[in-house]
């Protein structure tokens, strides 16, 4: 089935005997989706959902209608991720989690999947451009309409601008999808609202809203409209690509693109563990990373059902995280005779969920190092555990508590640290449809305080001569560049390695070549820690997805001289 001819059961030509059938079938379906719904109710359940006691406890909200009313069943693709849509503006759930969720209770077939994934993701990522669009079809302000029958505008609007659904299809099933879920009442108004918004093409909408806001092609509010994000997020990137000597003509259109791409699934085999497994997946449709050894880019299917994946050997992980966490653990300083790391202590002061370490703590099993994985959350500490749960216990060891009381507890000092701190995450908007709408600028001020006194927590326990390296999954300034200047401003006795060097040495031809072709940096901060003395940024590395097919993470490698 195409999506054009994706089409829910029930055209309204049926005579009543049927009509009572399904009207009795989704009534049962009604009453045993409630009842699954409420069993599974925890603070954020195993799909996600952030479930506060109002929201599990609050009967459904139902339309003034009566059952009678609600004849029509949506099709389970287009329910699927209304309930997705509902679970992440109701309950704050995060839709990656949630999608897989409902697609397995729903029992989707593959085609089904795909059409709800489809719709779910567009329509979160492109939130902002739809609501401004459905701002102008509506006859009051879009807040004031109940938040189920937004969700479901959103949807439509999905469908009719973003996707290759016939208009008919788009609204009519929009409109079942409404009446099923919510109830009759509100279905004329989406049927009117979604009848005016397919009245223009998407590009059509954008054309007119930029000009009744005055904006100019090419600036950062029009770039917001077409790419569906914050405004203050393309300004963001905008800086970030200029402080990496980056942003030529076209390139933040490029990574605004990427930003609303799929990613690619990536595959990392465990050293000694894992990487045995990995031909398994390159026979069912992976390729092996051009940048990354016993790395898989993979376009097959179920990830699951690969030899590896669950035993923990063979796992997805970003090939910019892989990159970076085999770049610290191979890292040389300028006094380094001797390169082996046998005997070194390592410490991941964030290690939750565990993905970087558990190939830190294989690298360390490998190499017969040691690491010490640190995470306050206990739920992420239990995450970090399984993770590390396939490689020799031998190796490392878990600690649950705050990392910048690290240095209370007389651990001793490390050779190497991960400081993968905590940040917005502006550089994995691919794999979060929603964040890009959560997260606002008054995040900034809480977590560059975090990133910054957990820097001075792993300062404290790096050993001299140790190497510490500052990640982050964003390229945000003040959470990036702006941090290495001012830790190196508060422990002037920290040198900064040039990461690169780091990155090519464990990396491909294809991966060294594009780890030394970064631009020249501007020398000149730009934005926060203006006038004050900087760091050479063109020592910090800074990944793109539109450059290296990986989330936009930063890395810095700092050194205490022994
Ligand atoms: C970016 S994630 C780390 C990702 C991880 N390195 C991986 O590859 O799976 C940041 C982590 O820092 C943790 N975190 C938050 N506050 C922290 C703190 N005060 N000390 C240590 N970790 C913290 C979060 O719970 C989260 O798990």
């Amino acid at each position: 089935m195409t999506p054009q001819q994706h089409r829910g059961p029930g055209d309204g030509s049926s005579g009543r005997p049927e009509r009572r059938a399904r009207q009795d079938r989704q009534d049962r379906q009604d009453r045993q989706d409630r009842r699954s719904s409420s069993a599974d109710s925890t603070p954020r359940d195993a799909g996600g959902r952030q479930r506060s006691r109002a929201s599990s406890s609050t009967p459904r909200r139902r339309s003034r209608s009566a059952p009678s009313d609600r004849t029509r069943a949506a099709d389970p693709a287009r329910r699927t991720a209304f309930r997705v849509l509902r679970a992440v503006s109701a309950d704050d759930a995060y839709a990656n989690l949630v999608l897989p969720a409902e697609i397995r209770r729903a029992k989707l077939d593959r085609r089904d999947a795909g059409f709800a994934t489809e719709l779910t993701y567009g329509a979160l990522r492109g939130q902002g451009t739809y609501d401004a669009i459905l701002a102008a079809c509506v006859d009051r302000p879009l807040d004031s309409l109940d938040a189920p029958v937004l969700d479901a505008l959103r949807l439509g609007a999905h469908q009719l601008l973003g996707m290759r659904v016939d208009d008919h299809a788009a609204v009519g099933e929009t409109v079942g999808l409404v009446r099923g879920e919510i109830g009759a009442g509100p279905s004329g108004l989406v049927n009117a609202v979604l009848r005016r918004v397919g009245a223009k093409s998407r590009a059509d909408w954008i054309a007119e809203l930029a000009s009744a806001r005055g904006t100019s092609a090419g600036d950062d509010d029009a770039l917001a409209l077409e790419h569906a994000h914050p405004s203050w997020v393309v300004r963001a990137l905008r800086q970030g690509l200029r402080l990496h000597g980056r942003g030529g003509p076209g390139e933040l259109e490029e990574l605004l693109a990427a930003d609303n791409a799929a990613p690619e699934v990536h595959l990392v085999g465990l050293p000694e563990l894992g990487e045995r497994h990995l031909p398994a997946a390159l026979e069912v449709g992976g390729e092996e990373s051009p940048l990354l050894e016993d790395a898989v880019v993979f376009r097959g299917g179920d990830v699951g059902r690969l030899p590896g994946v669950r035993e923990g050997v063979v796992r997805v992980q970003d090939i910019g995280s892989q990159w970076i966490a085999r770049a610290l653990t191979a890292a040389f300083t300028p006094e380094t005779v001797d390169p082996d790391v046998a005997g070194e202590r390592w410490l991941d002061l964030c290690a939750g969920p565990g993905g970087k370490a558990a190939l830190l703590a294989a690298l360390a099993a490998q190499q017969e190092a040691w690491l010490l994985a640190n995470e306050p959350a206990d739920h992420r500490a239990e995450l970090v555990r399984q993770a590390l749960g396939a490689v020799d216990s031998e190796a490392w060891d878990l600690r649950t508590g705050d990392g910048r009381t690290v240095g209370d507890d007389d651990l001793g000092a490390f050779d190497r640290i991960l400081l993968d701190a905590p940040c917005t995450g502006l550089g994995a908007l691919r794999r979060r449809p929603e964040a890009r709408w959560r997260r606002s600028p008054s995040d900034l001020a809480e977590l560059t305080v975090l990133q910054s006194e957990l820097l001075d927590a792993a300062v404290e326990v790096l050993a001299p001569g140790g190497l510490l390296a500052y990640v982050t999954c964003s390229p945000h300034a003040a959470e990036t560049v702006v941090q290495v200047d001012d830790v190196l401003r508060r422990h002037p006795e920290l040198q900064l390695l040039d990461a690169h060097d780091s990155m090519t040495m464990v990396a491909l031809p294809e991966g060294a070549r594009l780890a030394a072709a970064s631009p020249a940096p501007s020398t000149t901060p730009d934005g926060p820690g203006t006038g004050a003395a900087v760091a050479d940024r063109s020592r910090m590395v800074q990944l793109w997805p539109h450059v290296t097919g990986t989330d936009a993470m930063f890395f810095a490698l700092l050194h205490r001289p022994a």
